[in-house]
C-alpha cells in the first residue's frame, strides 16, 4: 500500500546566491534576498493498493517527477505524510549511477549493488541483463563510448531485473528506439502480471494506456484527478490543447 496525506513540496527559487562575506553582511541589494516559495507538490492526497500500475500524466512543470523523486524517498516532503509498504526500484533519471570509465559489465555491479542487489544476484541475473539489453558485444568497452541508446537499455535491463514489489519508471523509454520501446513495454507488462506495483510517468498516452490500470493526473503541483486511464487521458488532452 502507498499512502499520500496532504503531502506538499515547495521549493525556494530565484534567491540570490551571496558570493562574499562582505555581501553576507552588507545592506546593499546584492545581499541574499529571501527566495520566492514555490509548490512544486501541492496537498497531494492518494492512495495504492498493491499490484496496479499506476500512470502520471501531467504537462510539462506539473509536478510528476517531484512526486515520483517523494515517492521514493529522493527528497522529503515539505508537510504531510508518506507511507511507503514495500521495497522500491526507480528507473528515475536512467543510467544516473553509472560510472563512464567502467565497462557495461562491471556498471551491472556497480550500478545492481547500489540499487539493493547482492553480488549473487548480479551473478544469476547477469546473462538475462545482458540479452535483454542488446548490449553483449560491447559488455567490456567502457560505458562512455555507448550510444545514449545503449547506455538506456543496459540502465533500463538492470532496473526492471530488481526483484522489488515497486517499480518507478519516469520517462525511461523516451530514449530508446521503436523496437526497445516495444520490448520494455512489453517487460513492464510482465512485471505488472507478476502482481508488482508500477508507478509509470509518460508523455506518451500509448504508453500509459498501455500499461497503466489506472492513473493520476496533476497539473500546477494538484492532483486535479485520480481514477481510470481512459478518463485521465481525456483530461490530459483537454490541458494539452
Ligand atoms: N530542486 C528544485 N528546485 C526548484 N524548483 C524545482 C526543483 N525541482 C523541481 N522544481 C520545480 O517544480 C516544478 C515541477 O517540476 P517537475 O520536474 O516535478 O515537473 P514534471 O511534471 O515532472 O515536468 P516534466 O514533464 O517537464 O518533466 C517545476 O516548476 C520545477 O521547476
Amino acid at each position: 500500500m502507498i499512502t499520500f496525506e496532504s503531502v506538499t513540496r515547495e521549493f525556494s527559487v530565484g534567491n540570490y546566491q551571496h558570493s562574499t562575506l562582505k555581501e553576507l553582511f552588507s545592506f546593499s541589494k546584492k545581499r541574499p534576498q529571501p527566495g520566492k516559495i514555490y509548490r512544486a507538490v501541492d496537498d497531494v492526497s492518494f492512495s495504492i493498493t498493491p499490484g496496479q500500475a499506476v500512470g502520471v500524466l501531467g504537462r510539462n512543470g506539473a509536478g510528476k517527477s517531484t512526486l515520483l523523486k517523494l515517492l521514493t524517498r529522493i527528497i522529503a516532503p515539505s508537510s504531510g505524510k508518506i507511507t511507503v509498504d514495500g521495497s522500491i526500484s526507480c528507473l528515475l533519471e536512467v543510467g544516473a549511477g553509472f560510472h563512464h570509465e567502467l565497462s557495461g559489465y562491471e556498471n551491472i555491479f556497480l550500478s545492481g549493488s547500489i540499487l539493493g542487489m547482492s553480488r549473487k544476484e548480479i551473478e544469476t541475473k547477469l546473462e538475462s541483463i545482458i540479452e535483454f539489453a542488446e548490449v553483449r558485444d560491447f559488455i567490456y568497452e567502457p560505458v562512455k563510448y555507448y550510444s545514449s541508446g545503449m547506455y538506456v537499455r543496459l540502465a533500463f535491463s538492470i532496473g526492471v531485473h530488481l526483484d522489488s514489489e515497486i517499480l518507478v519508471i519516469d520517462e525511461a523509454l523516451a530514449v530508446g528506439d521503436a523496437n526497445f520501446q516495444a520490448k520494455c513495454l512489453k517487460k513492464i507488462n510482465e512485471v505488472k502480471a507478476s502482481g508488482k506495483t508500477i508507478f509509470f510517468v509518460s508523455h506518451n498516452v500509448n504508453q500509459v494506456e498501455n500499461i497503466c490500470d489506472a492513473c493520476l493526473v496533476m497539473e500546477k503541483g494538484q492532483l486535479i484527478y485520480q481514477g481510470e486511464t481512459t478518463q485521465a487521458v481525456e483530461i490530459y488532452n483537454q490541458l494539452i490543447k
